[in-house]
């Protein structure tokens, strides 16, 4: 910290006690005037601000009163269940990736012209502007590597001509573009950083146009730009699993919020990136990582169920970890039972860790899901119960690839674009309203008070 820094942290640090003061409010007040906190109400039930053909999240049934009750977690993708998605071209040994990508934007499942002339598309379109990697992305390159994407994100934007046209054929072919941009932006902007903070060699290998998203993404990461068959389908699988989530997930929102009011196509992913990074959101996956291996340091035997506990109850008494109270990857905005794409990254997971002598650490996985779920529920009043979410299992998964914890976020947004575009797109068409909720003011009228005469 330099000495300008200095001065701003102590002086922000001696204003707190006064933010803390005129920001206080009683909390009863959001029952009193029916606001609901986080736009849900205590069963978790969202306020409902739009309406999507895009997917659909459920957790519930309802009986012939209409009393609602817990079910498994569902995801379909413009009504496709996700695990028949999955099956589907898992069963024919193929990535489904690009097809997942023409079915959430074109709302079919395309046939085999349209996906080979789609993922020959996006094969193509895998390509930054001339020395984009040299005088952007190299520049400045720091750990965050999803702040290292938005820069680069909005920066992509002054090199295109008709940034501001938001006719739906251009929109359209931004979303493409970056959807093929995204993994370059993210593993180069780890390269960077790994080069320049990590003192590591610096290589930046070119995407191969006959590979698919996923094998790229491992060609580009690896020194020697080697995979297997079976690494890149797991990564690909993943990144289905990640795709779309509703309108109403934090960044999915954000991306109707910024669209709504007009904005271009590079601002909204920008903004749509910020938001993914909060570790309530995408940025779990990083943080349920870091947990588990702070969990290592702190508990001497893995096996020992007591042990494990202790030191979940540390982390929802905020005495362990980053003292946020909270257990990473667990529990759900939607899902109450189990969000079904925990289900499917546990089916594989297991088998991985099988394969590369990582079973000890998938028990510990699995009894800390199953303990955490316990302790949740009996610690917090959830009125929809908790189960493990997407963030979960991933980072392990990630891990188990060699893929390094500060690009597990930014693989999250690289498969996320693509709900982001299509959901811009849904907006474009059948929004065209700004959306503007209201804020119950609490302030009172104060008369104003000439400096020389304040108290
Ligand atoms: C891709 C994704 O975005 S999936 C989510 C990834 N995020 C995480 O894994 C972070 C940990 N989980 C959480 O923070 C939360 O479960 C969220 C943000 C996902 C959902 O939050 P909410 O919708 O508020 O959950 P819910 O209404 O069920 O919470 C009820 C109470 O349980 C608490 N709670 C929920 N999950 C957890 C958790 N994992 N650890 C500790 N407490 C929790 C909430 O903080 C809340 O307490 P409060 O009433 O004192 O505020
Ligand atoms: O739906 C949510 O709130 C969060 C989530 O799981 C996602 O965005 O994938």
């Amino acid at each position: 910290m330099n000495a300008l820094t200095k001065q701003a942290a102590s002086f922000s640090e001696s204003m707190i006690p006064q933010c803390l003061e005129n920001a206080a409010m009683d909390p009863t007040l959001f029952d009193t005037y029916g606001v609901k906190r986080g736009l849900r109400d205590k069963a978790g039930n969202g306020v409902v601000a739009g309406l999507t053909n895009i997917s659909d999240v459920s957790a519930y049934w309802f009986d012939e009163q209409g009393n609602k009750h817990p079910q498994e977690g569902k995801l379909s993708y413009r009504g496709y269940n996700i695990n028949d998605l999955v099956n589907g071209f898992v069963r024919e040994k193929r990535f489904g990736f690009e097809e997942t990508t023409y079915l959430l934007l074109f709302s079919k499942l395309p046939d085999e012209k349209e996906l080979a002339e789609f993922t020959e598309l996006l094969a193509s379109l895998r390509r930054l502007p001339t020395n984009f990697v040299r005088d952007v992305i190299m520049k400045a390159s720091g750990k965050d590597i999803m702040n290292s994407m938005t820069r680069s994100v909005l920066t992509l934007g002054s090199y295109d001509d008709t940034l501001n046209d938001t006719s739906l054929s251009n929109v359209l072919r931004q979303c493409l573009m970056l959807i093929s941009e995204f993994p370059m932006l993210a593993v180069y902007g780890y390269r960077a950083y790994s080069h320049y903070e990590r003192n590591k060699s610096l290589y930046i290998h070119r995407p191969d146009m006959s590979l698919s998203t996923a094998e790229n993404i491992l060609r580009m990461l690896r020194p020697d730009k080697k995979f297997t068959k079976l690494e890149a389908l797991v990564l690909d699988i993943a990144l289905v699993l990640h795709m779309e989530h509703g309108g109403g997930n934090n960044s999915t929102f954000t991306t109707r919020v910024v669209t709504s009011s007009g904005s271009d196509t590079y601002s909204v992913m920008a903004a749509a990136l910020c938001s993914l990074k909060g570790p309530k959101h995408g940025g779990a996956n990083i943080k349920v990582q870091q947990m588990m291996k702070d969990l290592k340091k702190h508990v001497k035997d893995t096996s020992d169920v007591d042990e494990i506990v202790f030191y979940l109850s540390q982390l929802l008494n905020k005495e362990a970890f980053d003292k946020k109270g909270l257990i990473y990857g667990m529990g759900h905005a939607v899902y109450s039972v189990s969000d079904p794409r925990a289900q499917i990254f546990k089916g594989f997971v297991k088998d991985l860790a099988e394969e590369k002598g990582l079973m000890d650490d998938y028990q510990l996985y699995s009894n800390v899901e199953q303990l955490a779920v316990d302790l949740i529920s009996k610690r917090r009043t959830i009125y929809k119960g908790v189960c493990a979410n997407v963030d979960f299992y991933s980072g392990f998964v990630y891990s188990m690839l060699g893929i390094p914890e500060e690009l597990f976020t930014p693989l999250f947004a690289m498969a996320r674009i693509v709900g982001w575009s299509a959901h811009r797109m849904e907006e474009l068409i059948t929004g065209d309203k700004i959306i503007r909720p209201a804020y119950k003011p609490l302030s009172t009228q104060k008369e104003y008070i000439d400096l020389h005469n304040r108290p």
